[in-house]
């Protein structure tokens, strides 16, 4: 282990390790954790109480999580000087699997999001977010139990990657001029006053993105991947996702999917009834349909025809809008949980799909099922399945007694308001 100079790991307890590919977890793991800024501290509070409460319940004292803080945001600038000290990147790549609330960014200014660094320097290049519905969340659709989608969202490059350059600035001024004198770009409409960013979308990036989506459906008796692009305009970035995501399906998992770019070849060759024929037949040997859309055609067939989307692969920021948009659909982002994955290392940032929600700092009013379903997800990660399962169905109880927090409440008839402490309170008696 690294030597650490700010803070260290809690004495008892053992770290998870990667062996063989697989993650060996020992029954009292090290697991750091980033309470977050905002409503961080209230939604981790409440959360640690379940997480603790659950693991009890399931294996009655034989685990138990030697939880493990590190820093990063407001509270790591208060105590240390710096918002993402050298020490928490060195825990959270050497105990592997951990989980964190949400960081403030500020916009237009200022740090760049530490969020998006994490990502980042761990290059956990898979921002999972699954989004189902429970019954009884109150939701803006008519047919919301009809949403069961998990996004797989590019996290390493796209605009996310964070290079840009503002307006009036010297090193603008370099790049405009770069662009027009050697480029040969006459298209920026007002290069004096324009700021620049640019989209890095590369083959790597986008097959280690698709074959996770591809493994995740083969490996949870999924239908179809769906590759979310806007490949009609940005044609060498998101077109290409598009492209080399067919690619990667058809070489390397040509006996277990069935793309679109093959039925395309089909009908081109020998008709329409002959492509259909050949998805159907595709359908009845359990093959992955692997299809494309693009995203604003997407964004309102989720609306109108969720049933038809499963897993989505998609390039960074359409994976941001989308998230949250779906998870509007099935009662909003208090509710909904993700994890930042590198299916290669094992490096894992389990955290909320939502951020900080100042307006509610320390009023121990929001939900904290966000980071309760993402630590849901973490226990899957671990292979704590009960855990994992005792928390999900003490929260779908929760939702049916009524006993919801503030977000639930305003849209539920006859709901009991609780405070995001009162809540954790539900869930653990539910266990
Ligand atoms: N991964 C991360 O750490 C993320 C961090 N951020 C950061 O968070 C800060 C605030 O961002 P903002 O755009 O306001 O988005 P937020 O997600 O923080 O909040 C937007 C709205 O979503 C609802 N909401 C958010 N969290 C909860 C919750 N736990 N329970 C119930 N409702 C919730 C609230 O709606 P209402 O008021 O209608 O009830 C809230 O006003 C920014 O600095 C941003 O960069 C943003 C996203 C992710
Ligand atoms: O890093 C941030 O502040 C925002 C990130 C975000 O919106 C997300 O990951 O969904
Ligand atoms: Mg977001």
């Amino acid at each position: 282990m690294a030597q650490l100079q700010k803070f260290q790991p809690p004495t008892s307890g053992d770290p998870i390790t990667l062996q063989n590919g697989k993650l060996n977890v020992p029954d009292n793991p090290i697991i750091p954790f980033i309470e977050g800024d905002g409503t961080g501290p209230d939604i981790w509070r409440a959360s640690q109480r379940v997480f603790d409460a659950a693991v009890e319940k399931a294996y009655g004292g034989k685990r138990k999580i030697a939880w493990y803080e590190v820093f990063a945001g407001e509270k790591a600038f208060n105590q240390f000087g710096e918002w993402l000290p050298a020490d928490t990147l060195t825990a959270l790549s050497e105990y592997i699997v951990s989980i964190k609330g949400p960081l403030t960014t500020p916009v237009g200014g200022g740090i760049r999001s530490l969020n998006v660094a994490l990502r980042q320097e761990l290059d956990l290049y898979v921002c999972q977010r699954p989004v189902r519905y429970f019954n009884g969340v109150p939701s803006p659709v008519k047919r919301p139990e009809l949403i069961d989608m998990v996004i797989f969202r590019e996290n390493s490059e796209d605009i996310y990657a964070g290079i840009e350059w503002q307006e009036g600035s010297e090193e603008v001024k370099k790049v405009i001029s770069f662009l027009q004198n050697e480029m040969g770009v006459k298209k920026i409409r007002f290069p004096e006053t324009s700021g620049i960013g640019i989209k890095p979308v590369s083959k790597e990036g986008t097959e280690r993105l698709v074959r996770a989506a591809i493994e995740y459906a083969l490996n949870h008796g999924r239908k179809s991947v769906t590759l979310v692009h806007k490949g009609n305009i940005m044609k060498f970035t998101e077109g290409a996702f598009k492209n080399w995501g067919y690619e990667l399906a058809e070489r390397e998992y040509a006996e277990k999917t069935f793309t679109w770019a093959e039925y395309d070849r089909i009908k081109a060759d020998k008709g329409q009834a002959e492509a259909d024929a050949a998805q159907k037949a595709a359908e009845a040997a359990g093959k992955i349909i692997v299809k494309d859309v693009i995203a604003d055609a997407f964004l309102q067939q989720i609306l109108t025809r969720p049933a038809e989307y499963d897993v989505i692969a998609t390039l960074n920021l359409n994976g941001d809008y989308i998230s949250d948009a779906l998870a509007a659909q099935v009662g909003g982002i208090g509710i909904a949980p993700g994890a930042n994955i590198n299916y290669v290392t094992g490096h894992s940032v389990f955290e909320a799909t939502h951020g900080t929600a100042p307006k509610y700092a320390g009023l121990d009013k929001v939900n904290p099922g966000s980071v309760i379903l993402s630590g849901v997800m973490m226990f899957e990660f671990m292979g704590w399945q009960e855990v994992a399962d005792n928390i999900t169905a003490a929260i779908e109880k929760a939702i049916t007694q009524k006993k919801v927090t503030y977000d639930f409440a305003r849209l539920m008839d006859g709901a009991t308001e609780l405070k995001t402490s009162e809540f954790a309170d539900v869930i653990i008696e539910n266990l």
